[in-house]
């Protein structure tokens, strides 16, 4: 457990993204055109060309990238329809997209504002306007992304904080509701965390911290997982669309992980650190609440600890 690298305090630095970071999709039919937007942006962002429309929303609600420059004319789908298509999804819907077109008419820039664009850019293009328009899209999308971190984001776990449980949370609540689908809700808790502190100190304590909610984040496999610090060493992990079986299989998992990671904990009768855990899936109706599954699944948790801890409880037989 003793790091010798370990020296920084409290909070853990948010890695937010740079402009070097971020990817732009060009879909353009025009090679020559696509190669000449590509080279301008060279150096500046990731670029990658696209020919053809077709597959352009199938590969962006895969790994959506940063910003799509679209041509509006290609054969088969065109630029308009496809704008109207990624804006519609909850998957694509955040992607800048800037049009790039030789019609600039006042039709077409209508039509290209009405289908969601961000920006519009006129050919011939201008290399400079080009960068300039295709910096100030990504920067205001990272300076949102950095502003939600800090808002939802807990700073010595990165994990979220509750107040993301409590905003965020109950809109997915109703949506599961609407598809007649499940939710699991696992609350953990460290074993034994105040002897942990007691004989290592605060900033021991913390790293440990740290290390369990990285553990337990690799578990979570669906996007739409996740976890919550939900006090000093309670997380709660959050699994729509699962049911019994698969939070059973998670909770499984993530009690392994953190004993896996061997921290030694001499006031364990285990001697690593362990999680103690309880779940409870529930059938939510469009008035469930957040707070009565986390409550349910704290009786477990609760159940958890007082059957020895290191282990996984879930709701008692009816
Ligand atoms: N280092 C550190 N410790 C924390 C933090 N938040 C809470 N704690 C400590 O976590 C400990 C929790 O202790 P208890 O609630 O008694 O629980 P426990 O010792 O883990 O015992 P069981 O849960 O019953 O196994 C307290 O000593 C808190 O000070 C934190 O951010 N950093």
């Amino acid at each position: 457990m003793h790091d010798e690298s370990y020296t920084t305090l409290k909070t853990f630095v948010f890695t937010s993204r740079s402009l070097s970071d971020c990817r732009v999709l060009v879909v353009d039919d025009e090679r020559s055109s696509c190669l000449l937007i590509s080279t301008i942006l060279e150096g500046v962002v990731n670029c990658e060309c696209l020919h053809h429309s077709e597959n352009v929303f199938a590969l962006c609600e895969q790994d959506p990238p940063d910003l799509i420059i679209l041509d509006i004319n290609m054969p088969g789908k065109n630029g308009i329809d496809l704008c109207h298509e990624l804006k519609s999804q909850r998957s694509t819907a955040q992607c800048a997209i800037i049009f790039i077109t030789g019609s600039s008419d006042a039709e077409t820039q209508d039509k290209c504002w009405n289908a969601g664009a961000n920006d519009f850019i006129k050919k011939p293009v201008v290399a400079s306007t080009l960068i300039h328009r295709v910096k100030n899209q990504l920067q205001s999308q990272l300076r949102l992304e950095l502003l939600s971190e800090l808002t939802f984001k807990d700073q010595l776990t990165e994990l979220y904080n509750r107040y993301y449980l409590m905003t965020e949370i109950p809109t997915l609540i109703k949506r599961i509701a609407r598809e007649k689908a499940s939710i699991g809700v696992i609350m953990l808790d460290i074993d034994f965390f105040k002897g942990f502190n007691d004989q290592y100190g605060h900033i021991a304590g913390d790293k440990c911290l740290h290390q369990v909610a990285k553990a337990m984040q690799q578990q979570l496999l669906r996007p739409q997982d996740a976890i919550i610090r939900y006090g000093g060493e309670e997380f709660a992990v959050i699994l729509p669309f699962t049911d019994d079986d698969g939070c059973r299989h998670v909770g499984r998992k993530l009690l392994k992980a953190v004993a896996n990671l061997n921290i030694v904990n001499a006031t364990s009768q285990l001697n690593v650190v362990t999680v103690s855990a309880g779940y409870y899936v529930d059938h939510p109706d469009q008035n469930a609440r957040i707070e009565d599954m986390i409550d349910q699944a704290d009786q477990a948790l609760y159940r958890a600890k007082q059957s020895g801890r290191a282990c996984l409880q879930g709701p008692l037989p009816d």
